[in-house]
């Protein structure tokens, strides 16, 4: 659908609007509740902000707006690998689902909130890569919270194995000052240390270096310390928590990241990742949730 059909079939009048930004559709929300801008390229949610609350999530200013890149910051969609694809096999990092268009199924104004749903089947980039018999349902919930439903189904006849994450970037005052509760004396792997496995300290985290963490069979709420604010995420049907910061010696190999850009934001994942993967019988579906809220320090 071009951006006219769009606001005809899904624009809810003052309410949701779509518009091109760089080549690419996205739509803006505004209600009493929030603000929000959402990109049909990648399915990507890179703004949200409660009435009265700053904004929730980071959006690099370098990221690039292309429809073979993803964006840098908001929420990445990973589906269905996580980071570089397993065997050495070709593919892009966290898989082809944030570098893909995704069609809009459902714009709703329920109450205060938003609902909307985004939706991804088989395209010719998937069927390259071997994934075919697959369809993925997102379904967000958009008001003073935030609600993330991600579902895959396999329409395939072999069994479908894959991995996912929302790959959130939450912007914050200074990293160095944030803590992270929930994974008090959690076990972890560590992606800067050689994958070798680890234990977090009994108490909230605060991030001291680059900072690339896997916490598998990891079904914790996480409350973030920002400062005056509380950002908790809230999960279910995610195994995986990854936390990730590139510090200044990551950021500086991302082209779309400004070096100074990383005390801004700390990335906590709601995943399914590793052992973790989901393995989906055919005709079977899978749902992962993150509900995300804000309170006061
Ligand atoms: O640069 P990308 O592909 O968006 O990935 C960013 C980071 O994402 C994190 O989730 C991974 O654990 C890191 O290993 C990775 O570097």
């Amino acid at each position: 659908m071009n951006l006219t059909e769009l606001n005809d079939h899904f624009g809810l009048s003052g309410v949701l609007t779509f518009e091109d930004h760089n080549g690419l559709t996205r739509l803006q929300v505004k209600t009493p509740a929030c603000t929000a801008t959402v990109y049909l390229h990648g399915a990507h949610l890179t703004h949200w902000q409660p009435t009265g609350a700053q904004p929730v999530l980071f959006l690099s200013d370098r990221s690039d707006f292309a429809p073979d890149k993803a964006i840098r910051g908001g929420i990445p969609v990973c589906f269905p690998w996580f980071g570089p694809r397993a065997g050495g096999k070709p593919g892009p990092s966290h898989g082809f689902a944030r570098i893909q268009p995704w069609e809009v199924a459902f714009a709703a104004l329920s109450g205060e909130n938003v609902h909307l749903t985004l939706t991804l089947g088989p395209t010719a980039l998937s069927r390259s890569l071997g994934f075919d018999g697959f369809r993925v349902a997102y379904e967000m919930v958009l008001g003073k919270k935030l609600t993330l439903r991600l579902t895959v189904a396999n329409y395939g006849e072999g069994m479908l194995k894959y991995e996912e994450a929302l790959h959130t970037y939450f912007s914050i005052g200074e990293v160095r000052r944030t803590t992270i509760a929930g994974l008090e004396s959690a076990l972890f792997v560590d992606k800067t240390d050689g994958l070798k496995e680890k234990e977090t300290p009994p108490e909230a985290l605060i991030l001291s270096g680059q900072t690339d963490r896997v916490f598998p069979e990891n079904v914790s709420s996480t409350t973030i310390g920002d400062g005056p604010r509380t950002i908790t995420i809230n999960k279910s049907n995610s195994a995986t928590t990854v936390v990730w910061n590139p510090w200044t010696e990551g950021s500086v190999t991302l082209k779309d990241l400004r070096p100074d850009a990383w005390p801004g934001f700390v990335c906590v994942e709601t995943a399914n990742t590793g052992e973790d993967a989901i393995t989906l019988a055919p005709n079977d579906a899978h749902t992962m949730q993150a509900e995300i809220t804000l309170g006061k320090a």
